[in-house]
């Protein structure tokens, strides 16, 4: 067996990693809750690896959160995904680890990139304001991975997941990030027969977005390519970067519109264009990916209704009882509690 340690196991892509991980039947898969390790902790994470010596690790640990949570922490969303990074990359380098998957993020493209957006692009113009700290730590671990490879011969790969949503999500009101915030206010406004539900910015912004399961099947898919094509994708000589997306994409205003039927809301949308729109558009060209052998399989409206699916499980519906943090996993409450909710 393959001993792989999921980083992160609980979150969004992690659960959905874990699970398409354990159904294949290779992997022994490790796990350590935050509680446990704290990856920031470069000490305690060179100890565990050293001990636990996994052959394979998916770094999906990382603080993460929408446009207003990443507008309003920026010094959490820089330090805390870099001081991870850290610790990881060392660890994983002392302890001997073959193969590395690290979580980056479609944000880490210039704004006004050309579309689609190829790997390629990546520092070729300004970054967008709102999420700028988040992006430079994650381009600073595409730059691990690269420097690693390079002066190591690692195989460090970082992929760029375009937008995603999935059972388990972050629904906090302020903090998520659009489509969890939207099932969660659509359904909210519902229970309470209120008439109208703002929608954050112009709705002219577009987003792809990929179901959690996907994502995971697509870092299980990679993890499991021969051993030549995995070292073609981290080979030196290139940064060792994948998009992983559908390579399409909606307007917000669409966006809202199909939550809204989804969750069986009939009253008005309403705009807010005073709240930041942020990148006016990201699609991701997902050509190499595909070249791979490898496609998402969930088209939006069926991943949603199981997210929305997932959130009724969650969460009570009485319209008496607010969707609030006493009601997510110790995980969430505490991240509220971080980030002041
Ligand atoms: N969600 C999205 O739309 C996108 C996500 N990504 C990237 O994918 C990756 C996973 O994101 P996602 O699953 O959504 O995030 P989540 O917030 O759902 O999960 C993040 C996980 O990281 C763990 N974590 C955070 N800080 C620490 C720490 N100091 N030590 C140990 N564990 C820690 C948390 O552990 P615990 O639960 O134990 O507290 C949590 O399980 C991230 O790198 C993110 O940047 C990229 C593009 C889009
Ligand atoms: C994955 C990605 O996620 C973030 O970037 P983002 O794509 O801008 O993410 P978002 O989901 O928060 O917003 C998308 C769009 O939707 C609009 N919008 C409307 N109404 C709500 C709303 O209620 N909540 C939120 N969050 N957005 C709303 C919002 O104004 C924006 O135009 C970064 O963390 C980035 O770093 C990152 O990696």
């Amino acid at each position: 067996m393959i001993k792989v340690f999921v980083a992160g196991h609980r979150g969004l892509v992690g659960t959905a990693t874990t699970q398409a991980l354990a159904s294949s039947g290779k992997y022994e898969i490790v796990t350590r809750a935050r509680a446990e390790l704290d990856l920031s902790d470069r000490v305690a994470t060179r100890d565990f690896f050293m001990s636990a010596r996994p052959d394979f690790v998916v770094m999906s640990a990382a603080r993460v959160g929408g446009i207003l949570a990443n507008s309003n922490f920026p010094v959490e969303f820089l330090h805390e995904n870099l001081a991870i990074q850290l610790s990881v990359f060392e660890a994983a380098h002392a302890s001997g680890v073959k193969r590395m998957i690290f979580l980056g993020s479609s944000c880490i493209y210039p704004r006004d990139c050309a579309q689609p957006i190829k790997e390629e692009y990546l520092l070729t113009g300004p970054l967008e304001a709102t999420n700028r700290p988040y992006a430079l730590a994650k381009i600073a671990g595409v730059e691990a991975c690269w420097a690693f490879n390079r002066q190591h011969q690692t195989a460090y790969l970082a992929v760029m997941p375009t937008n995603l949503y999935g059972p388990g999500d972050n629904y906090h009101p302020d903090h998520s990030h659009v489509l969890p915030a939207l099932i969660r206010r659509f359904h909210e406004a519902r229970m309470s027969s209120v008439d109208a539900v703002t929608v954050w910015g112009t709705g002219n912004p577009r987003r792809e977005f990929m179901y959690s399961a996907d994502m995971g099947n697509a870092i299980a898919f990679l993890l499991d390519l021969p051993l030549k094509q995995f070292a073609k994708l981290t080979a030196p000589d290139a940064a060792p970067l994948l998009n992983v997306g559908l390579g399409h994409d909606i307007t917000i205003h669409e966006l809202a519109h199909l939550v809204s039927d989804t969750v069986g809301f009939k009253g008005k949308i309403i705009f807010d264009d005073t709240k930041p729109d942020g990148t006016p558009r990201k699609m991701l060209d997902v050509r190499r990916l595909h070249n791979l052998g490898w496609t998402a399989k969930t088209d939006l409206r069926t991943g949603l209704h199981h997210a929305y699916n997932d959130f009724l499980n969650r969460y009570p519906t009485s319209p008496s009882q607010s969707v609030a943090p006493q009601m997510t996993s110790d995980k969430r409450a505490k991240q509220d509690a971080v980030i002041g909710a």
